[in-house]
């Protein structure tokens, strides 16, 4: 099985999976009066119908055990999923490229520097949020609607691959 190599998340990067939200190299604008930069339009939220809705939820994760055998993705197929760190943590993101399955060889690996949250487009596999804490508190920002929303993909055991972070 393949040890994924973990890469420092960038927006660069992590462009053909989705956005990365931070302040660091990102435009800003002035607002109230000067007192406050807005960091405009980091993300924006994919739903598929008009009647579906984007929803702010807080997701509190507990760490998986390390080496973790990556042996399943998700994708949304319907809407982006985004996750910002409320506490200031680094976190774990396992991600592969839009298609029918996710090709074992074509996924990677980051780690955020506490300061980035990230935007899964839609359709993007993915695996369930990644701790490095042992509990975490994210805010998460997705849809919400009809039909289903959620494919899991699992892999075959040749495909499997590992996580090793403390490695
Ligand atoms: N199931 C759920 O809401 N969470 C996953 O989508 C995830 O990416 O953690
Ligand atoms: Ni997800």
């Amino acid at each position: 099985m393949r040890t994924l190599t973990i890469e420092p998340l960038t927006k660069e990067a992590f462009a053909p999976f989705g956005d990365v939200i931070e302040t660091d190299g990102s435009d800003h604008f002035m607002i109230n009066n000067g007192s406050t930069m807005r960091f405009h339009k980091l993300a924006t939220v994919e739903t598929a119908t008009p009647e579906d809705n984007a929803i702010i939820s807080i997701f509190r994760a507990d760490a998986q055990d390390m080496p973790l055998t990556v042996s399943m993705l998700e994708r949304h197929p319907l809407g982006s999923q985004a996750f910002i760190p409320l506490l200031g943590n680094p976190f774990l993101i396992v991600v592969a490229p839009l298609g029918d399955a996710p090709v074992s060889g074509l996924v990677r690996a980051f780690v955020t520097n506490g300061r980035q949250g990230i935007n899964y487009h839609r359709g993007v596999w993915h695996h369930p949020v990644l701790t490095i804490e042992k509990r975490d508190d994210f805010l998460v920002v997705d849809r919400s609607g009809t039909g289903n929303n959620c494919d899991e993909h699992f892999f075959k055991e040749d495909e499997r691959l590992i996580l090793a972070p403390h490695q």
